[in-house]
């Protein structure tokens, strides 16, 4: 049965140097945590503090509400799959995966029998009786993964464990995780750098930076929601609009905003995901109040990236044509540039769109820009 895990102020040091701060983190039986963070922010010592491989400085690891410091790592019910398989490799495939029942006393046989069953939930059934040096890295990585479940972990602590393997091997493992929780349903932490990773596989994501949790939420609030400017960052956001709120609204080059009701009144970036803007086709745009020109494009293949630049200072805005005819689409184009927000002096802020296919745009073309409804959200600067 899954187990429920709790992280609480866990801080650590190596050597009189502080890498971890007051960390707490919950993850509820059979769900499925990703820690998120740069190289260096501490990704992999929470999951060693996790697993018992190191003791926190203070702090403590509870599993359904039992705190673990005293109990040994052989003892907490845990497995951990590393980026490196680390299988044994004087055994095959099928001795692999019945390695720890061996170890735990059990016949060869019913080991074996064991063994199978995640061999086959992993589709490597065919591969049992192979010697572990013919296997490629995506089939090494799955007899690990068969070798952690066939312990019937607690906790399932993955780090990195796709990370060397080329981007179609990945995802074949995420489809390979995801049918392991729906018939397994073990509780999961899976530490990596990729915010894509994370979104597929987990239910929410904890944000490590230097240490700190700096948000732990659900994907959709770290996207749209996020805590920080650096949480942002992390999550590939690319608009950042330094200005201030008050009144519920930010203040900006780009005008004024309505933002979440909780953004206090102060300094604040505008952060607007680049998915949820819209360019307005040039002939559309006629004269938009807001004038922006396209100062970079960049191709991802199905996708583009287009930046416009705006710059403040227009003392006569035209009305954007497109204001309230498109109910997905706020008015972006209403600023109050000779307001006494003091941005209305030819100061410029840039804005990327992520536009679907190719827009047959030109660099210095003046484009309007359109924000889906609530989709403006300040962090404090
Ligand atoms: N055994 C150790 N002795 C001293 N310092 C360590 C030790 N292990 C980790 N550190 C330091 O602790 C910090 C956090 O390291 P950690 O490996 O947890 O980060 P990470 O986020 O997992 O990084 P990466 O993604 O590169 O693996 C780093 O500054 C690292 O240099």
């Amino acid at each position: 049965m899954s187990s429920g895990l709790e992280l609480r102020s866990v801080s650590h040091s190596f050597g009189g140097t502080d890498v971890l701060h007051d960390v707490s983190l919950t993850v509820p039986p059979s769900g499925c945590v990703a820690l998120l963070g740069a190289s260096g922010s501490g990704k992999s010592t929470v999951l060693r503090i996790i697993a018992g491989l190191d003791r926190p400085s203070a702090g403590q690891v509870l599993v359904d509400g039992d705190d673990m410091g005293a109990v040994h790592v052989e003892q907490r019910g845990m497995a951990l799959v590393f980026q490196n398989a680390l299988l044994f490799p004087h055994l095959n495939v099928i001795d692999n995966v019945a390695f720890p029942a061996r170890m735990a006393g059990q016949r060869r046989a019913e080991a074996r029998r064991h063994a199978m069953e995640y061999l086959e939930l992993v589709q490597l059934a065919d591969y049992a009786h192979r010697p572990v040096g013919k296997l490629s890295g995506g089939q090494e990585q799955r007899v690990a993964l068969a070798r952690a479940l066939a312990r019937n972990p607690r906790i399932l602590l993955l780090d990195e464990p796709f990370a060397s393997l080329d981007v179609q091997l990945r995802e074949d493992m995420y489809d390979l995780i995801q049918n392991i929780r729906a018939q397994l349903a073990p509780t999961i932490v899976v530490v990596t750098h990729d915010r894509q990773e994370a979104s597929i596989l987990a239910d929410s994501i904890a944000v490590l930076d230097e240490g700190r949790i700096l948000q732990h939420g659900t994907v959709h609030q770290l996207h749209y929601e996020p805590a920080t400017q650096m949480v942002n960052r992390l999550l590939g956001g690319l608009n950042a609009v330094p200005g201030h709120v008050s009144g519920g609204k930010h203040h900006s080059v780009l005008g004024q905003l309505p933002v979440q009701d909780t953004a206090t009144d102060g300094p604040a970036f505008l952060i607007v995901r680049q998915e949820a803007l819209r360019l307005i086709p040039p002939r559309e745009a006629g004269s938009p109040t807001l004038k922006g020109s396209v100062s970079g494009i960049t191709s991802l293949g199905a996708r583009t990236l287009v930046r416009v630049s705006f710059t403040s200072g227009d003392p006569n805005p035209e009305p954007n044509p497109l204001a309230g005819k498109d109910p997905r689409v706020a008015d972006l184009s209403s600023p109050d540039l000779s307001g006494p927000d003091g941005y209305g002096n030819g100061l410029t802020a840039t804005l990327t769109v992520d536009v679907a296919g190719n827009p047959h745009l030109l660099l210095g073309q003046v484009v309007g820009v359109g924000l889906q409804e609530g989709r403006a959200w300040a962090v404090q600067a």
